[in-house]
């Protein structure tokens, strides 16, 4: 078994190497290798690799700088999936590709299905949401994971900014009307090598290749994941000077970002779970453990 894997240096990415490691050979593609941006290269490659899936964990993550850089987004988010697809159909690999909360417009009030009608916000949201379109036009078979609020030991994260403000400063203002569940980078890679192992071990069906929700379980506002942090950080023994109580809750219209975002980033997550037969840990327990890494 050869899995190509895209975005291995990024937070997902480099749970995946360590999680599909028993699945067989994976062959990293970092940036110099295979630029997402750059069409023909990319499929070059991987058509000549011919490997027996594809994992996708590169993008363009940067949701207030994308505003600004539409083209670039919209080159690696949007159309990037639908050539990975086209050369994934050309060799008979299967793809797994990473979507987002975002491509939602979030007025619903309860969590999204993957079958809700989309309504990005913004400029990431509508190139992830292209990508999901490309990738599904292409012809290829693939799992589709969206996936909301990432967080991780390394990388960027709202984890590691909230840590690092909360080390330099001694008050906070934090959204509290936006809910979603912080779902960790290592629960992503799991879940993923759980079920491409599944899928590819001939114990799934390709009926139930296509989209589903992977977040972990309960919800919170950005403001209440911020005092949960600050407040199990000081209980680990970080050295911070900023405690839970002062960490003030504001609305997303006054905190003024580039980008609007959804208030409801809730995925439901009812078809993985039936589907792969798991059971999504609490947001907390995520959290928990890479703060005890990165203790
Ligand atoms: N972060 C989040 O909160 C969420 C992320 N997602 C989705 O999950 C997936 C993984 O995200 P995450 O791990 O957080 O991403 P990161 O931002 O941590 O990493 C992005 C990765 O993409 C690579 N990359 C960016 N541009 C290119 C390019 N032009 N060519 C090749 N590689 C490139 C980066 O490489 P380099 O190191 O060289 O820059 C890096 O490895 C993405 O599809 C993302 O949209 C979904 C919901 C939430
Ligand atoms: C650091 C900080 C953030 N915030 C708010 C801003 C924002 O609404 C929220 C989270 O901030 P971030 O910049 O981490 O959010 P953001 O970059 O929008 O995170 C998103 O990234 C993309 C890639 C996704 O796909 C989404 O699922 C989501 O994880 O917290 C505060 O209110 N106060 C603060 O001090
Ligand atoms: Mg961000």
């Amino acid at each position: 078994m050869r899995i190509a894997l895209l975005g291995a240096s990024g937070q997902v990415g480099f749970e995946l190497r360590r999680a599909l490691a028993p699945l067989g050979e994976v062959v990293v593609l970092n940036r110099t290798e295979c630029d997402l941006s750059d069409r023909g290269a990319l499929c070059r490659v991987l058509v000549q690799l011919a490997p027996d899936a594809i994992v996708n964990a590169a993008a363009y993550t940067g949701v207030d700088d994308a505003e600004t850089h539409r083209e670039v987004a919209f080159r690696i988010n949007g159309e990037a999936p639908g050539v990975i697809g086209e050369a994934a159909r050309e060799t008979g690999a299967f793809v797994v590709h990473y979507s987002t909360d975002y491509v939602f417009s979030g007025d619903r009030d309860r969590a999204y299905r993957e079958e809700d009608p989309t309504g990005p916000l913004n400029v990431y949201g509508e190139s992830k949401r292209l990508g999901e379109v490309r990738l599904t036009e292409s012809g290829a078979a693939f799992y589709l994971f969206r996936t909301a609020w990432v967080i991780s030991a390394r990388g960027s994260n709202f984890l590691q900014t909230i840590l690092r403000l909360a080390a330099a400063r001694d008050r906070l203002q934090v959204v509290s009307d936006q809910l979603g569940a912080p779902t960790s980078a290592a629960l992503i890679a799991d879940v993923t090598a759980h079920a491409l192992h599944q899928r590819l071990s001939g114990r799934g069906s390709a009926e139930a290749d296509g989209i589903y929700h992977l977040s972990a379980s309960g919800s919170a506002s950005w403001f209440e994941v911020a005092r949960y942090i600050v407040e199990t950080a000081c209980g680990l023994g970080f050295d911070l000077r900023l405690a839970a109580e002062a960490i003030e809750p504001i609305r997303a219209a006054e905190y003024g970002q580039a980008a609007l975002r959804p208030s409801n980033s809730r995925l439901d997550t009812t078809r993985l779970t039936r589907q792969f037969d798991l059971t999504m840990p609490d947001w907390r327990d995520g959290i928990h453990w890479a703060l005890e890494q990165l203790r």
